[in-house]
């Protein structure tokens, strides 16, 4: 479903470049659950912000389900990055004035939410298990409960793919394990590709392929089934 193909990007800093990607080709196929795996510095985040089409390759093409993003013109992209994709980060990126229903339905807020919508996020937020604070606010909720909100508010879009850069890098290892079984069975239940950005390897027991990037180019490939 996501093709990577042959791309490079070059990150302009003052004077400098920074070569963050070279020749980096790569598939993720749909419905699967993926790592991007290497060192600090190796390009992984680059690589999932292309696909997310936060930023553009400098060159080489990135293809969702056999359309170039490249060829998407500004709406498109946009459109693309709000209904296609849920994006999950380090940092839970919750809105600190708002409670964990209002939280997941946050994108939704300024145009006015549906009760099909209402009723969808409280269903994802209790299937993320957190039935019983829906109506805490972030500084209620342990770190990865907050991820789970947002989790659920990735989720709520329906999205064709999850994205998601260091998940539980601010999580400890239990709690971390726990996010990713989460990610792992709602991308089961709602067939969605998941990608997720690791430099921790304790996590990658069940998944479904491995691309672990040096330098900016693909270090080892692997399905893993
Ligand atoms: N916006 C930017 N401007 C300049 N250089 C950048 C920019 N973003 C990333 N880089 C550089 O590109 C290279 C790859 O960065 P990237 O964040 O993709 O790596 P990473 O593998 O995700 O690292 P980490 O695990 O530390 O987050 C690094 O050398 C980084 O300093």
């Amino acid at each position: 479903m996501i093709e990577v193909r042959d791309v490079t990007k070059i990150h302009q800093s003052g004077e400098t470049e920074v070569r963050a990607l070279q020749g980096v080709s790569c598939r993720f196929p749909g419905q699967t659950f993926s790592f991007i795996l290497g060192p600090s510095g190796s390009g992984k985040s680059t690589l999932l912000y292309l696909m997310g089409a936060l930023d553009a390759p400098s060159t080489g093409e990135i293809f969702v389900q056999n359309r170039s993003l490249s060829t998407l013109n500004q709406t498109e992209r946009d459109t693309y990055r709000r209904e296609k994709v849920g994006f999950v980060f380090q940092s839970f990126n919750l809105l600190k004035n708002l409670n964990a229903l209002e939280n997941v339905l946050a994108p939704y807020l300024p145009q006015g939410v549906t009760a099909e919508q209402k009723q969808r996020a409280e269903a994802l937020l209790k299937q993320v298990g957190l039935g019983q604070r829906i109506t805490h606010r972030p500084n209620q909720l342990s770190g990865g409960e907050q991820q789970r909100v947002a989790i659920a508010r990735a989720l709520l879009k329906r999205p064709l793919l999850i994205l998601a850069d260091e998940p539980t890098g601010e999580l400890d290892t239990k709690t971390g394990a726990e996010i990713f079984s989460c990610l792992r069975d709602m991308s089961e239940q709602y067939q969605t590709t998941v990608v997720i950005v690791t430099h921790d390897e304790r996590y990658i027991r069940e998944t479904d392929y491995i691309i672990r990037l040096r330098d900016g180019k693909i270090a080892e490939e692997n399905a893993t089934d």
